[in-house]
């Protein structure tokens, strides 16, 4: 994985390796996005004008589809290009009939291109305000209109926001009507997500590609929902950065999917051991197990303290259950002498979920890192790994190791705060894997990363659905089930993250839906079979 920083080597564009086919960009620095400016206008000859019309049309055609009531618009214009493009927003709206305000600093500076736009709006006799009536006031603003553009500053954020700049945002943060952002929220910097005054945005219109500043740190909670606006910049020029993050989206999770054949036996779907579960906790392990067995897996094995053993069986009939030699409810020492013996007949092993972090549960932790599995270490096992990180090292070559924290057992993990690691986690992942190689990271939050030593993917779909005990006991499972039926570990990671995320919103698209404060995640397995079937769809229609 490289630095966000990089430079262009524009000859690199004409290598024939290079499509020139529309996909969606992935997540890339404010500083990648004006490289792709620069040379999508320099070497490609496409004016900056018509970028910038690309961009203000692409924003008109999305305000009006979120806010069809919405029929009085008030822009806010900085001294840049984002101001250009709020000036041609404004220009064209009025075209169409909207009544519209433009807001703008009194003898403010203006960039080549917004000078441009500026001259059509005058032409045009578009209402214009100075900004500093809004400031003073901005409640006969929120009377007259429907909705606010904030187009202020944008990736040429360079110093924070001070002066009459820094009170215009104040205000738009007091102001009852819904704020839109042009590119990203105004006072928020593009290449960390950091800002001191920023505008909170109803809907952040991101121009090209998404920016680092919408997932890390204050700008992901600015920016609450993103669209991505295509203003016309080829394919091939995002493909130049090193630095970029992947999207997960639907394609990219039909792309994890394991392929079924329908010649092949169970033996060959994976034959998966999850280890862990306590007399106390049996529920974490039966809720992977439920949805590592609905991920499609061949044969599932649990292996469990005797009295979590017997709960269980009393309750599944998915899994054969191996009672494990158990200490006050949790693994003994023996317990894992024992597992040693087990191993080779499984090709996939999950440990970690209900499993407390005694002695018994350190040793068979040990005992499976020792054994040349591939695995993931999920919960209480990554606790257990954060008090022993040299076992991370052991035999790291000859297996692939999955390791799924949340951001609290990150922090243990990796020995960053929570603090770094919600306003650096690209830092920090970048840091961790580079000291563990051969680990494949799934750091989960709301926005959650999948990341290796090469690539680093995000998800960023809230949906506080899955802000639930147990939550992380099925993501683990399902993990494991779509990684024990094939050998693209780090794709199925990533397609198993969108799944999950989706199976929670998924019905809320549905007439009977559950209410997200009562859906558990054990209703979240119940969506896999429909969400795999639409998954193998998008794969037919990209074969
Ligand atoms: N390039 C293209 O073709 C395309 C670009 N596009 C659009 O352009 C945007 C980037 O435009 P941009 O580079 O002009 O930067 P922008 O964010 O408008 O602000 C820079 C201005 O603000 C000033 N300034 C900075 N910080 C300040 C502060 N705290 N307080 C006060 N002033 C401050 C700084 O002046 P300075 O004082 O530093 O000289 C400068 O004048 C991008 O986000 C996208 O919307 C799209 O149209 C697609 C095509
Ligand atoms: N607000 C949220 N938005 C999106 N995903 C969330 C949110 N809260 C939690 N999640 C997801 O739910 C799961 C919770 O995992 P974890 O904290 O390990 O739960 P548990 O240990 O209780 O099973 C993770 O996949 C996380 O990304
Ligand atoms: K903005």
């Amino acid at each position: 994985m490289k630095e966000p920083t990089f430079e262009f080597d524009p000859s690199a564009m004409f290598l024939e390796n290079i499509q020139y086919y529309a996909s969606e960009p992935g997540v890339h620095s404010s500083s990648a996005a004006r490289k792709f400016d620069q040379i999508t206008i320099e070497n490609f000859h496409i004016p900056s004008l018509v970028l910038m019309e690309n961009a203000a049309r692409g924003m008109a055609d999305r305000i009006i589809a979120n806010y069809p009531k919405a029929k009085k618009i008030a822009v806010l214009c900085g001294p840049g290009n984002n101001g250009g493009d709020g000036l041609a927003l404004a220009r064209i709206l009025y075209l169409k009939g909207y009544r519209v305000a433009i807001l703008l600093k009194a003898d403010s500076a203006l960039s080549d291109d917004e000078t441009v736009q500026f001259e059509s709006c005058l032409a045009l006799n578009i209402q214009l305000y100075p900004l500093e009536l809004f400031v003073e006031d901005y409640r006969p603003f929120d009377e007259s209109y429907d909705l606010y553009v904030d187009a202020l500053f944008g990736s040429g954020l360079n110093r924070p926001l001070g002066g009459i700049y820094k009170e215009a945002v104040c205000a738009l943060n007091r102001s009852i009507k819904p704020v839109v952002s042009c590119d990203i929220p105004s006072g928020i910097y593009g290449n960390t997500g950091q800002g001191e005054t920023f505008v909170y945005a109803d809907l952040t219109l991101a121009l090209d590609c998404r920016k680092f500043g919408h997932i890390i740190s204050k700008g992901h909670q600015a920016s609450k929902t993103v669209e991505v606006i295509d203003i016309g910049i080829p394919a091939a020029v995002h493909a130049l950065d090193p630095g970029q993050i992947k999207w997960i989206n639907k394609k990219s999770a039909a792309h994890g999917l394991p392929v079924r054949s329908r010649y092949l036996n169970k033996g060959r779907f994976g034959k998966v051991l999850l280890c862990g579960g306590s007399f106390r906790m049996q529920g974490a392990l039966a809720m992977a197990a439920s949805s590592c067995f609905h991920a499609g897996v061949g044969t599932l094995s649990l292996y469990t303290p005797k009295s979590a053993a017997r709960a269980i069986a009393a309750k599944m009939d998915l899994a054969m259950i191996i009672p494990a030699d158990e200490t006050d409810g949790y693994f003994s020492e023996q317990a894992a002498d024992r597992l040693t013996d087990l191993l080779d007949q499984y090709t996939f092993v999950c440990c970690g979920n209900g499993m407390g972090t005694e002695d018994g549960a350190l040793k068979v932790v040990h005992t499976l890192l020792k054994k040349r599995m591939n695995m993931i270490l999920d919960a209480d096992a990554i606790n257990i790994v954060s008090r022993h990180p040299e076992w991370l090292k052991i035999n790291s070559e000859f297996r692939t190791l999955i390791l799924t924290p949340h951001v609290v057992e990150f922090s243990r993990l990796s020995g960053f705060t929570v603090e770094q690691i919600q306003n650096s986690p690209i830092k920090c992942i970048d840091a961790f894997l580079r000291e563990y190689p051969n680990i494949i990271l799934v750091l989960k939050s709301d926005v959650t990363f999948v990341a290796d030593a090469e690539n680093i993917s995000v998800l960023d779909h809230p949906d506080s659905t899955l802000s639930k005990g147990g939550s992380g006991d099925v993501l683990a499972g399902l993990i494991c089930g779509l990684c024990a039926q094939q050998s693209v570990f780090y794709e199925a990671c990533a397609s198993a993250v969108w799944i999950h995320n989706q199976a929670a919103s998924y019905h809320q698209n549905n007439q009977d839906r559950i209410n997200p404060a009562c859906f558990t995640p054990l209703d979240l397995i119940e969506n896999y079979s429909s969400i795999f079937n639409e998954l193998e769809k998008v794969r037919e229609h990209c074969a």
